[in-house]
């Protein structure tokens, strides 16, 4: 991914943006989710041994928000990954609905995140249980192939504690990717949400949240949240 577009940043950087690691097996579509969401272009084939961090900025609510996306490579060694895992504010973990054991891998990660993410300032909480991640299932263009049922993706949101869950196409959605961030940034970085959240992440129940492409899942969302005893889904992005 050389594009012009991008501007590799070092990881040193200073600036205040709102940084964001995708994670997730390879193959998954990691590479294409972060260009879907920069560029709104799909391309084909990405080369998985690269690493890379891209800063742009995008439009929430009228408000020009700076964010860094780090598209982490398949072959990361632990030691890179906490690396990457400490850099980060939030994490979109992906999987494809078409690989069962990329949506095992999901698990995993998770307990990564839970070991080495940064603990919130404000509190001496456990810095997993405050991590804000979202879990994507990706390839759902690909029905005939499909292992992971819509179902089994929000049981796993839920299990994991993510603020959001949505299915998406990289390939066939232009939007998906950019709106998957623009939530993931709504849900940790306006006044007063990031320690709502992380209040409310504390508690046992789990607050989950539906991105606006997904409107009709919010209400099957929170029953199943009702079902298994849990709160109703506690944001819900317009
Ligand atoms: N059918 C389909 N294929 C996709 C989709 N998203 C990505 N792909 C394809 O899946 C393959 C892997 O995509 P990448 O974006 O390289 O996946 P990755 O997770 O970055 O892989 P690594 O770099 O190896 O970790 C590529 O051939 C993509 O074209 C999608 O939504 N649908």
């Amino acid at each position: 991914m050389t594009s012009p577009l991008f501007r590799r940043l070092s990881t040193n950087s200073r600036n205040r943006a709102f940084k964001i690691v995708i994670l997730g097996q390879n193959g998954v579509g990691k590479s294409a989710l972060t260009v879907r969401a920069i560029t709104r272009r799909f391309i084909g084939d990405y080369d998985p041994f690269l690493e890379n961090t891209y800063s742009f900025s995008c439009n929430i609510d009228g408000d020009t928000v700076a964010m860094e996306i780090r598209d982490t490579a398949a072959e990361d060694e632990n030691s890179r990954l906490e690396a990457n895992i400490k850099w980060a504010d939030a994490f979109i973990i992906v999987y494809s609905v078409t690989d069962r054991c990329s949506f095992n891998e999901c698990s995993r990660l998770k307990i990564l995140i839970n070991s080495y993410a940064k603990k919130p300032k404000s509190t001496g909480q456990n810095a997993g249980a405050c991590t804000p991640i979202v879990l994507v299932g990706n390839k759902t263009d690909c029905p005939q192939e499909r292992m992971i049922s819509l179902e089994e993706g929000r049981e796993k949101a839920f299990e994991m504690g993510c603020v959001c869950f949505n299915e998406i196409s990289v390939r066939e959605e232009r939007d998906s990717a950019i709106n998957i961030l623009k939530a993931l940034y709504k849900q940790c970085r306006r006044p007063g949400r990031r320690a709502e959240l992380q209040q409310r992440l504390s508690c046992p129940p789990l607050s989950l949240s539906i991105p606006s492409s997904a409107d009709d899942s919010a209400d099957d969302y929170a029953a199943l949240a009702r079902q298994r005893g849990r709160r109703k889904a506690l944001y819900t992005i317009s």
